[in-house]
């Protein structure tokens, strides 16, 4: 293979969107090319796919990469980016082109969902250094699992494993998987070290967030910044069903902060334990990524955008 830093390398998840990355993928390769890219280009072809594939392209000298897909597919090349040692992070630039269900990430750098206005603001090619969170998993053999935009563990998880199905009705399906999951998910005993202080109780879900919109524009932290250096950090106490769906317009206004059950705080790590036996869901840019007790680190400015 030919190597070379001056090429782009563009992943392409065909499944994004419910399929519409595949549909407009000609249109955009046009685009790219009549920007002046030069560009080599993979469908992934498989979950977990985008991860390896960067992993394969940064040995052979690609420093800069364009996601074509949702939140799932930028999850997959940042972490393959942050699990490979060949090169120095901050020497490998992101560009997206977001054609995904839910395209939370891009709405906080306010990347346009226009995919030509996408393409003109990569090729201006100016930068910003993002924070990046880490996940360790405390009781299990799993690899770290790092994250770009928000994670979270209990109710959120649960809602992310059902709304795939529910994908062809847009960004919306995670507010109905959010909904019909809430009459099946059960409140957990969790324990979160945090600041050098214990924080135990009857819990609904707990969010770890850099950016500002997750499960399709909802806002589940306060006051999140990607460029601070500390984690906005919601534990959403023992809410019952009746206090979900009246605080529900609450979880998209921004105004999460104003429920008293729900405390907040900032952070550059954390610990998480829970029920062993509850076998509780973490979540990490809406993909599913394992289960059980956490610890949960900031990686300061870690990684670069074209945003
Ligand atoms: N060829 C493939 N077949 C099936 N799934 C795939 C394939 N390639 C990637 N995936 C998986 O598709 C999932 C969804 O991708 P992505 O998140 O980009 O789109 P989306 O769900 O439509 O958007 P969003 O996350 O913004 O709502 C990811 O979990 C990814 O790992």
């Amino acid at each position: 293979m030919s190597a070379s830093a001056d090429v782009w390398f563009v992943i392409i998840n065909p499944t994004s969107g419910n399929g519409r990355a595949k549909k407009k993928w000609p249109t955009i390769k046009r685009l790219l090319v009549q920007h002046g890219f030069h560009f080599k280009y993979a469908f992934t072809e498989y979950p977990g796919h985008a991860q390896l594939l960067v992993n394969q392209y940064i040995k052979h000298n690609f420093s800069r990469f364009i996601s074509v897909g949702g939140d799932g597919t930028l999850h997959g090349i940042v972490n393959g980016i942050m699990t490979q040692t060949d090169v120095p992070f901050a020497n490998i630039k992101v560009g997206v082109i977001p054609i995904g269900t839910g395209n939370d990430w891009v709405k906080t750098h306010q990347i346009p969902r226009d995919i030509e206005r996408a393409i003109q603001l990569i090729k201006k090619e100016q930068c910003s250094q993002q924070d990046i969170g880490k996940i360790e998993f405390l009781n299990s053999e799993l690899p770290p699992v790092y994250f770009n935009n928000l994670a979270g563990i209990g109710f959120d998880a649960y809602v992310v494993s059902k709304v795939s199905k529910h994908k062809n009705l847009g960004a919306i399906a995670y507010l109905l998987a959010a909904v019909i999951g809430l009459f099946s998910f059960k409140n957990f005993n969790s324990k979160v070290i945090i600041n050098s202080e214990e924080i135990s109780g009857k819990t609904l879900m707990i969010l770890i967030g850099l950016c500002k919109y997750s499960g399709g524009g909802m806002q589940l932290t306060h006051h999140p910044n990607p460029v601070d250096g500390l984690f906005d950090v919601s534990i959403v106490e023992n809410l019952s069903k009746f206090e979900i769906l009246k605080h529900l317009p609450k979880l998209f206004n921004g105004k999460i902060y104003t429920v008293k059950q729900v405390q907040h705080l900032k952070t550059t790590s954390l610990k998480i334990y829970v029920e062993p036996d509850a076998c509780l869901l973490v979540e990490a840019d809406g993909e599913l990524v394992g289960a059980g007790a956490i610890e949960l680190s900031l990686i300061p400015k870690a990684l670069s955008f074209y945003c």
